[in-house]
Protein backbone atom coordinates (compact mmCIF):
# COMPACT_ATOMS: atom_id res chain seq x y z
CA UNK A 1 0.00 0.00 0.00
CA UNK A 2 1.50 3.89 -0.69
CA UNK A 3 1.42 6.15 1.44
CA UNK A 4 -0.93 7.71 -0.47
CA UNK A 5 -3.51 5.72 0.37
CA UNK A 6 -2.54 5.35 4.68
CA UNK A 7 -2.52 8.41 6.75
CA UNK A 8 1.06 8.23 8.76
CA UNK A 9 -0.10 9.53 11.46
CA UNK A 10 -3.25 7.89 12.61
CA UNK A 11 -2.56 4.82 15.43
CA UNK A 12 -5.28 3.03 17.51
CA UNK A 13 -3.93 4.49 21.01
CA UNK A 14 -6.35 1.77 22.98
CA UNK A 15 -3.79 -1.31 21.35
CA UNK A 16 -0.41 0.89 21.81
CA UNK A 17 1.28 -0.24 25.20
CA UNK A 18 2.35 2.09 27.65
CA UNK A 19 4.99 4.32 27.34
CA UNK A 20 5.58 5.58 30.51
CA UNK A 21 9.04 3.21 31.39
CA UNK A 22 10.41 3.18 28.23
CA UNK A 23 13.61 5.17 27.27
CA UNK A 24 13.70 6.56 23.91
CA UNK A 25 17.11 8.08 21.66
CA UNK A 26 16.36 9.85 18.92
CA UNK A 27 19.02 10.86 16.13
CA UNK A 28 17.82 13.67 13.90
CA UNK A 29 19.79 14.78 10.77
CA UNK A 30 20.26 18.28 9.74
CA UNK A 31 19.80 18.12 6.38
CA UNK A 32 16.17 19.83 5.21
CA UNK A 33 16.10 20.99 8.78
CA UNK A 34 12.36 21.78 8.10
CA UNK A 35 11.29 18.67 7.65
CA UNK A 36 13.59 16.38 10.25
CA UNK A 37 12.33 19.55 13.08
CA UNK A 38 8.44 18.30 11.71
CA UNK A 39 9.34 14.50 11.98
CA UNK A 40 10.95 14.86 15.31
CA UNK A 41 8.07 16.73 16.54
CA UNK A 42 5.26 13.97 15.40
CA UNK A 43 7.46 11.66 17.28
CA UNK A 44 7.90 13.52 20.25
CA UNK A 45 3.91 14.20 20.44
CA UNK A 46 3.31 10.90 19.89
CA UNK A 47 5.80 8.77 22.33
CA UNK A 48 4.29 11.45 25.34
CA UNK A 49 0.91 10.41 24.04
CA UNK A 50 1.81 7.08 24.98
CA UNK A 51 2.78 7.90 28.32
CA UNK A 52 6.59 8.70 27.36
CA UNK A 53 8.20 10.89 29.99
CA UNK A 54 10.22 14.22 28.62
CA UNK A 55 13.32 13.53 30.56
CA UNK A 56 13.31 9.69 28.75
CA UNK A 57 13.72 11.28 25.14
CA UNK A 58 16.89 12.13 24.31
CA UNK A 59 17.80 14.05 21.52
CA UNK A 60 20.97 14.37 19.38
CA UNK A 61 22.11 16.13 15.82
CA UNK A 62 24.12 15.08 13.14
CA UNK A 63 25.13 16.50 9.97
CA UNK A 64 23.18 14.25 7.68
CA UNK A 65 21.08 10.94 7.30
CA UNK A 66 24.58 9.37 6.00
CA UNK A 67 25.31 10.02 10.10
CA UNK A 68 22.39 8.68 11.41
CA UNK A 69 24.33 5.30 11.08
CA UNK A 70 27.32 6.47 13.80
CA UNK A 71 24.86 8.55 15.56
CA UNK A 72 22.21 5.67 16.13
CA UNK A 73 25.21 3.31 17.14
CA UNK A 74 26.93 5.83 19.34
CA UNK A 75 23.49 6.08 21.39
CA UNK A 76 23.28 2.51 21.70
CA UNK A 77 26.48 1.69 22.55
CA UNK A 78 26.25 4.68 25.04
CA UNK A 79 22.75 5.52 26.48
CA UNK A 80 20.57 3.19 27.97
CA UNK A 81 17.77 3.19 25.61
CA UNK A 82 14.88 0.81 24.66
CA UNK A 83 14.63 1.98 20.96
CA UNK A 84 16.32 4.72 18.84
CA UNK A 85 14.39 6.49 16.39
CA UNK A 86 16.56 7.71 13.31
CA UNK A 87 14.70 11.17 11.55
CA UNK A 88 16.21 11.96 8.10
CA UNK A 89 15.02 13.34 5.12
CA UNK A 90 16.99 12.93 1.91
CA UNK A 91 15.66 14.40 -1.53
CA UNK A 92 16.67 14.05 -4.99
CA UNK A 93 18.92 16.13 -6.61
CA UNK A 94 20.91 16.73 -9.69
CA UNK A 95 22.74 13.73 -8.92
CA UNK A 96 22.49 10.18 -8.55
CA UNK A 97 24.16 11.29 -4.47
CA UNK A 98 20.56 10.50 -3.42
CA UNK A 99 21.24 7.26 -4.17
CA UNK A 100 24.22 6.10 -2.72
CA UNK A 101 23.26 7.89 0.99
CA UNK A 102 19.45 6.83 0.82
CA UNK A 103 21.47 2.95 0.23
CA UNK A 104 24.20 3.83 3.00
CA UNK A 105 21.60 4.64 5.73
CA UNK A 106 18.90 2.03 4.53
CA UNK A 107 21.71 -0.82 5.20
CA UNK A 108 23.25 0.64 8.15
CA UNK A 109 20.24 1.06 9.81
CA UNK A 110 19.37 -2.39 9.32
CA UNK A 111 22.60 -3.78 10.34
CA UNK A 112 22.30 -2.14 13.93
CA UNK A 113 19.17 -3.89 13.95
CA UNK A 114 21.29 -7.03 13.13
CA UNK A 115 24.40 -6.69 15.45
CA UNK A 116 22.45 -4.76 18.69
CA UNK A 117 19.97 -6.01 20.80
CA UNK A 118 17.86 -2.67 20.89
CA UNK A 119 15.48 -1.82 18.00
CA UNK A 120 16.21 1.24 15.84
CA UNK A 121 13.38 2.49 13.66
CA UNK A 122 14.30 4.16 10.04
CA UNK A 123 12.45 7.35 10.12
CA UNK A 124 13.91 8.47 6.72
CA UNK A 125 12.53 10.05 4.27
CA UNK A 126 13.75 9.47 0.49
CA UNK A 127 11.78 11.96 -1.59
CA UNK A 128 11.66 12.92 -4.94
CA UNK A 129 10.28 16.52 -4.44
CA UNK A 130 10.12 18.86 -1.30
CA UNK A 131 6.90 18.68 -1.57
CA UNK A 132 6.57 14.30 -1.29
CA UNK A 133 8.70 15.61 2.31
CA UNK A 134 6.44 18.23 3.70
CA UNK A 135 3.21 15.91 2.57
CA UNK A 136 4.56 13.05 4.61
CA UNK A 137 6.15 15.08 7.83
CA UNK A 138 2.56 16.77 8.65
CA UNK A 139 1.05 17.43 5.63
CA UNK A 140 -1.88 15.65 3.82
CA UNK A 141 -0.16 12.29 4.11
CA UNK A 142 0.66 12.23 8.11
CA UNK A 143 3.53 12.47 10.07
CA UNK A 144 6.33 9.59 9.37
CA UNK A 145 7.39 10.24 12.80
CA UNK A 146 4.42 9.80 14.64
CA UNK A 147 4.52 6.34 12.86
CA UNK A 148 8.27 5.45 13.39
CA UNK A 149 7.01 6.52 17.40
CA UNK A 150 4.75 3.94 17.74
CA UNK A 151 6.49 1.30 15.92
CA UNK A 152 9.60 2.34 18.31
CA UNK A 153 6.98 1.49 21.56
CA UNK A 154 5.77 -1.45 19.99
CA UNK A 155 9.64 -2.93 19.07
CA UNK A 156 10.75 -2.03 22.46
CA UNK A 157 8.48 -4.27 24.27
CA UNK A 158 8.72 -7.11 21.67
CA UNK A 159 8.81 -10.41 23.28
CA UNK A 160 8.65 -9.16 26.93
N1 LIG B 1 21.61 15.59 0.10
C1 LIG B 1 21.25 15.18 1.37
C2 LIG B 1 22.20 14.79 2.32
N2 LIG B 1 23.53 14.80 2.02
C3 LIG B 1 24.55 14.83 3.05
C4 LIG B 1 24.93 13.42 3.55
O1 LIG B 1 23.87 12.87 4.33
C5 LIG B 1 26.17 13.52 4.44
O2 LIG B 1 25.89 14.36 5.56
C6 LIG B 1 27.37 14.08 3.70
O3 LIG B 1 27.59 13.31 2.53
C7 LIG B 1 28.64 14.06 4.57
O4 LIG B 1 28.91 12.73 4.98
N3 LIG B 1 21.81 14.38 3.54
C8 LIG B 1 20.48 14.34 3.87
O5 LIG B 1 20.14 13.98 5.00
N4 LIG B 1 19.54 14.72 2.95
C9 LIG B 1 19.88 15.12 1.71
O6 LIG B 1 18.97 15.46 0.89
C1 LIG C 1 20.60 13.50 -1.60
C2 LIG C 1 21.67 14.45 -2.00
O1 LIG C 1 22.82 14.33 -1.63
C3 LIG C 1 21.29 15.46 -3.02
O2 LIG C 1 20.20 16.21 -2.52
C4 LIG C 1 22.45 16.41 -3.32
O3 LIG C 1 22.05 17.13 -4.46
P1 LIG C 1 22.85 16.94 -5.86
O4 LIG C 1 22.59 15.50 -6.30
O5 LIG C 1 22.22 17.94 -6.80
O6 LIG C 1 24.31 17.20 -5.59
Amino acid sequence: MATENKNLSVYDKTIIPSAEHLRFGIVVSEWNHEITEALFKGAREALMDCGAKTENIRRWNVPGSFELTFGCKKMLTTQQVDAVIAIGSVIQGETKHFDFVCSAVAQGIKDLNVHFDTPVIFCVLTDNTLQQAKDRSGGKHGNKGTEAAIAAIQMAVLGT
